[in-house]
C-alpha cells in the first residue's frame, strides 16, 4: 500500500481509539447524572432535559471550525447524547405515522436514533398517548412555510393540559415516488393535502392531467401507490423505506419550504437564554379594541412576537376565536412574567402552552 495512505490510516485509527474512549467516559458520566437526579428526588425515571440538550448542541456548533458543517456537528453530538440517555431507558416517542413521514424525520432530528418511536394514526392519538403515559413525548407538525397551520394540532393544543417542551424545524424536500420508471407514465398521484399545495406549480407543469387523490399522510400515499400503481409525493426517507423509485426530486414550489414541529410532554423546560413561549387566549366579547389591548403590553415591553394564528372555538354559540401567540423569551423571565400577568387579567381565557428552547439547528 502507498506509504502516505497507510500513515494517514494509522493516524485515523489512533484518533478513533481516543474518540471511543472519550465517548465511553461521557456515557458513564451521563449515567452518573441520572443517578444524581434520582437522589435529588426525581423518581419519574425521565432524565431527558431539553434545555440542557439545546445548550450542548448550541455550544458544539459555536465551537465548530470546520471542515464539517455546523449541522453535521450538531447531528453527531445529537446521536451521542441520544445514546447516552438511552442507557437508562429509551424514551418512548409518539409521532404522526406511518413510518416514513416527515414527522418521523423530525423525531430523529430532535431526539436522535436511540429512542423508541411509535407511529400514531392521527394527531389527537399522539396527545392521548402522552396524556395517558403510553409515550413520554409526542411530535406533531404545527405549521408549514407554504401550506400554513396544521389546524388539528392547534385544536388539540387549545384543549390539552400537556406542555410544549420543544420545537424542530425541518426543510421539506418532496419527491415523486413510484414503482414506475418515468414521470410520463403517471396517471394518478396520491398525497397529503399540504404536499399537493406545496408542489402545485410543478404538478401543473409536468403532470397537468394526472388525477390527484388526497390521503391522510405522505407515507400512506406511498403505500397506496405501491399497491395500486401511480405515484406518491413524499420524502426521500419514504422512498428508501418502501423501496420506491424516485422519479423527480425537490418538486416543491419553494426551495426554502420548511415545516415546524412541536414536542409535547408533561414538564416545563428551564430557561436557556434563547427560548420561545407559546400562549393561547380568547379576547373579551363585544369589547372594541380587545385584541389590540391584549397585544399592547408585548409591544410596550419590546417583546418580539413571532406568530399569531386564530382558530374558531368549537361549539361556541357566538363566533369566538382562540388566538395562538408565540414570542421570544421564557415565561420565568420577570419582564415576561409581568406582561403575562397583565394579559391574563385582560383576556377572557388564557393559557401558557409552554416555554422551550428555540430549535438549535
Ligand atoms: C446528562 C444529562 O441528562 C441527559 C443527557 C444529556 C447528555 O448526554 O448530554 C443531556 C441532558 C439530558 O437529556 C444532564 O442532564 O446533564
Amino acid at each position: 500500500m502507498n506509504n502516505e495512505l497507510a500513515q494517514a490510516r494509522i493516524r485515523i485509527d489512533a484518533l478513533d481509539e481516543q474518540i471511543q474512549t472519550l465517548i465511553s467516559q461521557r456515557a458513564r458520566i451521563a449515567q452518573e447524572v441520572a443517578h444524581i437526579k434520582e437522589r435529588m428526588g426525581d423518581s419519574t425515571g425521565n432524565h431527558y432535559r431539553p434545555s440542557r440538550e439545546a445548550e450542548v448542541l448550541r455550544r458544539a456548533m459555536e465551537r465548530n471550525t470546520g471542515p464539517l458543517t455546523d449541522e453535521t456537528v450538531a447531528r453527531l453530538m445529537r446521536e451521542i447524547m441520544s445514546a447516552c440517555l438511552s442507557l437508562e431507558s429509551p424514551l418512548k416517542i409518539a409521532y404522526l405515522g406511518p413510518e416514513g413521514t416527515y414527522t418521523q424525520a423530525a423525531v430523529q432530528k430532535h431526539f436522535g436514533d436511540s429512542v423508541t418511536a411509535r407511529p400514531a394514526a392521527a394527531i389527537d392519538e399522539i396527545f392521548r398517548d402522552v396524556e395517558t403515559g403510553n409515550a413520554d413525548y409526542g411530535v406533531v407538525p404545527v405549521e408549514n412555510s407554504l401550506g400554513g397551520i396544521v389546524s388539528h394540532t392547534l385544536d388539540e393544543l387549545a384543549q390539552t393540559t400537556l406542555r410544549i417542551c420543544g420545537e424542530v424545524t425541518l426543510p421539506i424536500h418532496h419527491c415523486l415516488l413510484s414503482t414506475e420508471t418515468s414521470v410520463e407514465a403517471i396517471r394518478h398521484i396520491y398525497s397529503h393535502q399540504q404536499s399537493f399545495a406545496q408542489c402545485r406549480k410543478w404538478l401543473d407543469a409536468r403532470l397537468p392531467r394526472a388525477e390527484k387523490e388526497t390521503v391522510a399522510s405522505n407515507a400512506q400515499a406511498v403505500l397506496i401507490a405501491r399497491e395500486k400503481g401511480g405515484a406518491a409525493i413524499a420524502g426521500q426517507q419514504a422512498a428508501k423505506l418502501y423501496g420506491m423509485n424516485i422519479l423527480a426530486s425537490n418538486i416543491e414550489d419553494d426551495p426554502n419550504n420548511t415545516t415546524r414541529f412541536l414536542i409535547i410532554g408533561k414538564h416545563d423546560p428551564s430557561p436557556t437564554g434563547d427560548d420561545v413561549t407559546s400562549v393561547v387566549l380568547t379576547a373579551q366579547r363585544n369589547t372594541p379594541g380587545a385584541l389590540f389591548k391584549l397585544l399592547q403590553p408585548f409591544a410596550r415591553e419590546n417583546i418580539d412576537l413571532t406568530r399569531i394564528e386564530s382558530r374558531p372555538v368549537k361549539g361556541a354559540a357566538v363566533r369566538d376565536y382562540y388566538f395562538f401567540i408565540d414570542f421570544r423569551g421564557h415565561a420565568l423571565d420577570p419582564r415576561i412574567e409581568s406582561v403575562l400577568g397583565e394579559v391574563r387579567a385582560a383576556a377572557a381565557y388564557f393559557k401558557v402552552l409552554g416555554s422551550y428552547p428555540t430549535a438549535p439547528f
